[in-house]
């Protein structure tokens, strides 16, 4: 069987929960060769103010150059990018390549708040790199941003959200629900179908590394030929798996257990049109 290959371009987390060794665990656990560019190193620390270590461009570039000797690259996902510099050399590299699958996770913010993308990256993010996207993952502030301040309150609020972000020319949207009450809802959005993903709500704070690890899970999916609908519905089972199975941190909120889902291979998730 051929080895399929997936990149990710994103930062590394030092607790090892989300950004780069998120993608990484993911793609092994799905079965699917990684590739990795770094674009920043996170060690945030409440004892330390500075633990946010954004690589060179020149360092980013090289390691993207390095990429196209992979020139069989099945999907790619993008993490963390941080700046408008960062982003416009990662969208110029992308469209002189011929990856296919492409996932942009928006990542602005982490878990608990600490600012992952500078201010004025966002025009950048929405005219240079979307445009490119075979889907975007934005969790609900991040939809806000993209949306120029759009309150996400509710499921309907999702759907709306999902609408109005096709505008900025991705194939897919995919809005997580994460932060609603209730149970786990995604909405899944072509321009056409509208699709509802639903998951029991897991009761706890462990949850670092969900959302890097869902759009890693749809890379993986979609390097192994999946179309877009199945990779989306595998990969919620993926992290909602990971969730259920939370690794918790002594001094501060844990991680989502990337086996989880080849070990005890969970299957609690409902996919509907809508
Ligand atoms: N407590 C939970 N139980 C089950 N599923 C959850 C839970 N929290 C989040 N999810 C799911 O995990 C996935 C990641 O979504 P989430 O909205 O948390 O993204 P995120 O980028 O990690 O966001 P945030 O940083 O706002 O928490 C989504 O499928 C979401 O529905
Ligand atoms: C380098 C890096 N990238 C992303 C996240 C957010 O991760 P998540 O939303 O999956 O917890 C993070 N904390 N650090």
């Amino acid at each position: 069987m051929t080895l399929r290959k997936a990149c990710t371009v994103a930062g590394a987390a030092a607790r090892s929960g989300a950004g780069i060794q998120a993608d990484l665990k993911t793609f092994q656990e799905l079965g699917v060769y990684g590739f990795t560019a770094i674009t920043a190193i996170n060690a945030k620390h409440p004892s330390k103010e500075q633990g946010l270590f954004i690589q060179p461009l020149d360092a980013i570039e090289a390691q993207l150059l390095i990429m196209n000797e992979q020139n069989d690259i099945d999907a790619l996902k993008t993490g963390m990018l941080f700046s408008k510099e960062i982003i416009e050399l990662v969208a110029n590299w992308l469209a002189s390549t011929s990856i296919q699958n492409i996932v942009v996770d928006p990542v602005m913010f982490g878990k608990f708040g600490s600012p992952l993308l500078d201010f004025d990256a966002m025009e950048t993010l929405k005219t240079k790199l979307i445009p490119q996207a075979t889907i975007i993952t934005p969790n609900m502030p991040e939809a806000t941003y993209l949306l120029g301040g759009q309150k996400i309150n509710s499921i309907e609020d999702l759907q709306d959200a999902a609408r109005d972000l096709m505008q900025l020319g991705s194939k897919y949207v995919l809005v997580k629900g994460g932060r609603l009450q209730g149970p786990a809802v995604d909405i899944l959005y072509d321009g056409n179908k509208m699709y509802k993903l639903e998951a029991p709500r897991i009761d706890t704070i462990h949850t670092n590394g969900a959302g890097c690890s869902y759009s890693a899970a749809i890379t993986a999916e979609l390097a192994k030929g999946k179309p877009m609908e199945e990779a989306v519905l595998n990969a919620k089972k993926f992290v909602t798996a990971g969730i259920k199975r939370f690794i918790p941190f002594e001094y501060a909120p844990g991680m989502i257990d990337h086996r989880a889902y080849k070990v005890y291979g969970e299957d609690e998730v409902q996919f509907n049109e809508i």
